[in-house]
């Protein structure tokens, strides 16, 4: 995690494809914290992947869990987001690879998105047959509004980076990863000279709402997520999909 001119790139590198388990989640967790603690000035978030900006929660952690290993999963990315959607800090996401559910959660909760042409980026969990949960949905419909967010969550739209730049879900497109963090630190430099308490403030009331839904809900969003991935039908599912994705890479 180098820091620039007090601007941190956070550069996610979990191969091969960033996806999210208990272990990543903390680790972000922990980055987000030391950035507070160090008063950081703006953080970039992007991957380590040519082709992949996260996969997403790693579906390996909601297949056949032990119940007490499952909530720690869902607590730990329940306190990554709080700590992200929070931050004090300006929140830049350099999408350089595709970023499906998970990993467009962690972009939406960034403040602003650059992401590279010919990556597919969406909520797509209705199209695997489980539901987006409300947070996630929250963040969607704070970035594109509610007529397009409903839209594609009820689809489970994954957006190609023009879709994506059209509908409002980023704010820009670039060439390649390169200018994406050109970009990025376009951004942050922007927010440089801004009172950062006044700055943060605004953020934080722009957010409360949706912060908020969560953090007086924590207990049930956990008894929501462990009831939904133990029903037998569910577990299928998810059986099915992590066998489609072995298979296309046999
Ligand atoms: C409103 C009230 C609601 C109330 C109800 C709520 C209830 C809550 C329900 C539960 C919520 C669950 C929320 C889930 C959010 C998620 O994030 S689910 C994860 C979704 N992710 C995806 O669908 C992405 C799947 N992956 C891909 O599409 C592709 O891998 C890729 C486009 C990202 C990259 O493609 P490519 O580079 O070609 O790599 P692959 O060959 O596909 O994969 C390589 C390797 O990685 C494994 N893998 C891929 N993704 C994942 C993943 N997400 N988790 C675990 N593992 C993954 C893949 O199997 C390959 O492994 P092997 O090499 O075969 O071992």
């Amino acid at each position: 995690m180098p820091l620039k001119m007090g601007v941190a790139t956070v550069t996610m590198n979990r191969p091969p494809v960033n996806s999210l388990n208990t272990e990543h989640l903390e680790t972000l967790h922990r980055t987000f914290i030391r950035l507070e603690n160090e008063k950081c000035r703006g953080m970039i978030l992007t991957s380590s992947s040519p082709t992949v900006f996260s996969a997403g929660l790693d579906i390996r952690e909601m297949y056949k869990p032990e119940l007490e290993k499952a909530r720690k999963f869902w607590r730990t990315l329940q306190d990554m987001w709080l700590k992200l959607y929070s931050s004090p800090y300006p929140t830049v996401a350099a999408i350089n690879g595709h970023a499906p559910a998970g990993g467009c959660l962690l972009s939406l909760s960034c403040e602003y998105r650059v992401i590279v042409p010919k990556v597919r980026m969406g909520l797509n969990e209705t199209q695997l047959g489980i539901v987006a949960p409300q947070w996630f949905q929250d963040c969607m419909r704070n970035a594109i509004g509610e007529r397009e967010a409903e839209k594609a969550l009820i689809a489970g739209r994954m957006f190609s980076s023009e879709e994506a730049l059209k509908v409002g879900l980023v704010d820009e497109i670039a060439q390649n990863k390169e200018e994406c963090i050109q970009k990025a630190e376009a951004f942050l430099a922007s927010q440089a000279n801004l009172p950062m308490l006044a700055r943060k403030t605004v953020k934080l009331g722009f957010r409360h709402q949706t912060l908020s839904r969560l953090l007086t809900g924590r207990e049930a969003d956990t008894k929501i997520f462990i009831d939904y991935i133990f029903q037998p039908k569910v577990q299928k599912g998810l059986e099915m999909y992590l066998q489609s994705l072995s298979k296309k890479a046999a």
